[in-house]
């Protein structure tokens, strides 16, 4: 195994470095005592510390000189700045990865020192839970055996795919974001319920297991979803009479074109 006495760092341990870190360490694929992160923000790593045990700090310099990969986990707009930080650090023994939606490989490759191995990711927040949907990308310097280790780490936290790098702005928009559009459907879902009588909890727990259900029967049965929904709904039935109205209000037109504006704003943040 290619990973095998590697470790892994985390620069930044906000919303998305904190998911990965637990999804990665839940699974068993880094010991703690094998991860290290930074990050400004002490109360973000604290809490990595207390509940995870991972090694913190407040310089990323440690974080690069203890790790083999690093994870670059910050907003794009500051990218930049924190590889002027490191690049100095960084010889062609480690591998940086990074997730900044947006942000093009050969701009990164181009703020560190010459040689440096870079694979893009796209992962998504549900690396909590080990379902994350993630596509990696690889760099003009990364060896085939690096995009098989980063494959590895991001599918121990869900699925992972390779993509070319022009497909990485649909990713984002798609599975980066898409946890968001979601998670207001369940809650949308569950409002209906309640309206209709049903408490809150069950409302909730009901709503996020439908989409569960309907999500692992598009992944196992490889069924074209149209099929599956014309399985759910019967001539005259209930399901026909809610999915009139989801018609009626655009629902496919809605996120196909939030899928769309999200990729453009990824491309945006890649100018
Ligand atoms: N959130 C998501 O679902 C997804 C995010 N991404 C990508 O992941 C990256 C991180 O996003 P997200 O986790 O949401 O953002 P957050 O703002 O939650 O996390 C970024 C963290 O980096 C810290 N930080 C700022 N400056 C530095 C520095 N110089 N050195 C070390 N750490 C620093 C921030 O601290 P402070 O708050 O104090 O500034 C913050 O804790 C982004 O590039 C985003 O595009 C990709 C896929 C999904
Ligand atoms: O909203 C964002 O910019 C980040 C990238 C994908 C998900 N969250």
């Amino acid at each position: 195994m290619s990973l095998e006495g590697k470790k892994l760092g985390f620069i930044g341990t906000g919303k998305m470095g904190s998911a990965l870190i637990k999804g990665i360490c839940n699974a068993g694929l880094f010991s703690p005592s094998n991860v290290y992160a930074s990050d400004l923000y002490e109360p973000s790593l604290d809490e990595l510390k207390q509940n995870v045990g991972i090694n913190v700090s407040t310089d990323n310099i440690d974080t690069v000189n203890n790790s083999d990969i690093i994870v670059l986990a910050i907003k794009p707009q500051i990218i930049k700045k924190v590889i002027a930080g490191i690049k100095d650090d960084i010889d062609s023994d480690k591998l940086v990865i990074s997730i900044a939606a947006g942000v093009k490989i050969a701009d990164i490759e181009s703020e560190f020192n010459d040689g440096t191995r870079v694979i893009r990711v796209m992962p998504n927040i549900a690396a909590t839970v080990a379902e994350a949907a993630s596509a990696i990308t690889q760099g003009s310097n990364a060896s085939k055996e690096d995009a098989e280790d980063a494959l590895e780490i991001f599918g121990a936290v869900g699925s992972a795919i390779q993509v070319t790098e022009n497909l990485m702005d649909a990713v984002t928009g798609l599975s980066g974001s898409g946890p968001a559009y979601i998670f207001p459907v369940i809650e949308a879902m569950a409002d209906g319920a309640v309206y209709e009588g049903l408490d809150r909890k069950s409302a909730l727990v009901l709503a996020a297991q439908t989409i569960l259900g309907a999500a692992k029967m598009a992944l196992e049965t490889e069924t074209h979803p149209g099929e599956l929904k014309d399985m759910v709904t019967s001539p005259a039935g209930t399901t026909i009479r809610g999915i009139k109205v989801l018609e009626e209000y655009g629902i496919r037109s809605a996120f196909m074109q939030a899928v769309i504006e999200s990729s453009k704003r990824s491309k945006e943040l890649g100018k």
